[in-house]
C-alpha cells in the first residue's frame, strides 16, 4: 500500500489518549449497551467471536441477536452475553431502540430473511446510536442499496466487500479512490488489508500494524466486535474506531512474534490487558 502524502498513521499516543482510566464512581451503564446481530445456522462462530471481542473490550452490557441454535454454544464461551432470537423482529427492534451501539453483519448470511432483518434494523436505528456494519450486511447493502440512518455509521469491509460496496475493483482501491467512495457513501470506512486504511470525511488514516498471521476466518468478526465495544465507551467515534483497529493488530503482531497463525479468540483474551497498559501509559509530550 503506497502511503499517500495525506495519510496519517494511527499512533499509540492516539490510543493512549482514547483509552482513559475509568472513574471509580461508575457502573456498567457508563460503558455502553451493545447489540450484535448475526450468526445464522452456518456462521454461528462469527457472532460469537464478535460478541466475545465486544465483551472483552469492556462493553457494559452485550446482547446477541442470533439464531437460537447458537445460544448454548455462545453461553458456553461467553456467559456475560444476553441473547435474543433474531427471528422475533418486533421484540428485537424494541430492544434495539435502547442500545448505544449496534453491530450487524458477522455471520448474518445473505438470504431473504437476512435482507429483511437488515432493512428493519436500518429503519429502526436513530441518533445518537452508533452503527457498525460488517460481513454479510455489507454484501447485502451492496446488492440492495437502501437509505442509511442519519447517525454515526462505520463500515468494515475486506477488499472484496469494499469492491461490492464502492464499485472499486481491488486493484483500483487506492487511498484517493477509496476516500472518494467513502465520501459518496457518507459513512466512515475501515478498508481492511495488510495495512488497513480508515477514511473519514476529514482524514485518511493508515494502520501501521498487521501480520499475515491474522489471515484466518473470524479476524474481521473480532475487529467488528472491538469497534462496537470501544464505540460504546469512548466519546470520539473516530478515535474509538482507530484505537480498535490499532489494538487488534498490535496484539496480533505481538503474538505473531512466536506463532505462525494468530486465532481470533487469542486476540480477544488479551484485549483487557492491552487496554490496561494503554490506559496507564504516560503521554509523551
Ligand atoms: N466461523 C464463522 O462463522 C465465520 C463466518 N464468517 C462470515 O462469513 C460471511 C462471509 O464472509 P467471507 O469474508 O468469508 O465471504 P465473502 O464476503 O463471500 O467474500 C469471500 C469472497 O471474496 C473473495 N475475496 C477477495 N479478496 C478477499 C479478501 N481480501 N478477503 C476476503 N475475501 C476476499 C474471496 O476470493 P477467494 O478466497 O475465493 O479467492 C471469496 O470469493 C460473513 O458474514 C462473515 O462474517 C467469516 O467471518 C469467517 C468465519
Ligand atoms: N496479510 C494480512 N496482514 C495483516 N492483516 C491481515 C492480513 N490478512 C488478513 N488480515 C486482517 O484480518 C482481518 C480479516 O477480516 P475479514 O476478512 O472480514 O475476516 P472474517 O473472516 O472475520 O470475516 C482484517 O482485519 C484484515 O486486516
Ligand atoms: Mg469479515
Amino acid at each position: 500500500m503506497k502511503v499517500g502524502d495525506n495519510m496519517q498513521p494511527i499512533t499509540s499516543k492516539l490510543v493512549t489518549q482514547t483509552i482513559i482510566e475509568r472513574p471509580a464512581e461508575s457502573y456498567k451503564g457508563n460503558y455502553g449497551r451493545v447489540l450484535l446481530i448475526g450468526g445464522n445456522q452456518n456462521f454461528g462462530g462469527a457472532i460469537i467471536m464478535a460478541a466475545t471481542a465486544a465483551t472483552y473490550s469492556g462493553a457494559g452490557l452485550v446482547t446477541v441477536a442470533t439464531d437460537p441454535q447458537n445460544f448454548t454454544s455462545l453461553h458456553a464461551r461467553l456467559p456475560e452475553a444476553m441473547v435474543v432470537d433474531y427471528h422475533q423482529t418486533d421484540y428485537l427492534l424494541g430492544l434495539a431502540t435502547n442500545m448505544d451501539v449496534i453491530v450487524i453483519g458477522p455471520g448474518l448470511g445473505t438470504d431473504p430473511f437476512a435482507e429483511r432483518l437488515l432493512t428493519a434494523v436500518l429503519n429502526a436505528v436513530h441518533q445518537p446510536q452508533r452503527l457498525v456494519i460488517d460481513g454479510s450486511a455489507l454484501t447485502l447493502l451492496a446488492a440492495h442499496p437502501q437509505p442509511l440512518p442519519a447517525t454515526p455509521i462505520v463500515v468494515t469491509p475486506h477488499q472484496m466487500e469494499w469492491q461490492r460496496l464502492s464499485g472499486l475493483k481491488i486493484s483500483e482501491q487506492t487511498p484517493t479512490a477509496n476516500h472518494q467512495a467513502q465520501q459518496k457513501l457518507g459513512v466512515i470506512a475501515v478498508v481492511k488489508a495488510h495495512h488497513t486504511t480508515i477514511y473519514t470525511d476529514q482524514q485518511v488514516w493508515f494502520n501501521p500494524g498487521g501480520t499475515p498471521a491474522m489471515a484466518t476466518g473470524g479476524m474481521g468478526d473480532t475487529l467488528a466486535g472491538m469497534i462496537g465495544g470501544f464505540s460504546g465507551q469512548f466519546t470520539d467515534f473516530t478515535n474509538a474506531i482507530l484505537s480498535a483497529v490499532y489494538l487488534h493488530s498490535t496484539i496480533a503482531d505481538d503474538l505473531a512474534a512466536s506463532r505462525y497463525v494468530v486465532l481470533p479468540h487469542q486476540i480477544s483474551a488479551l484485549i483487557p490487558k492491552y487496554m490496561h497498559d494503554f490506559s496507564q501509559a504516560e503521554l509523551d509530550d
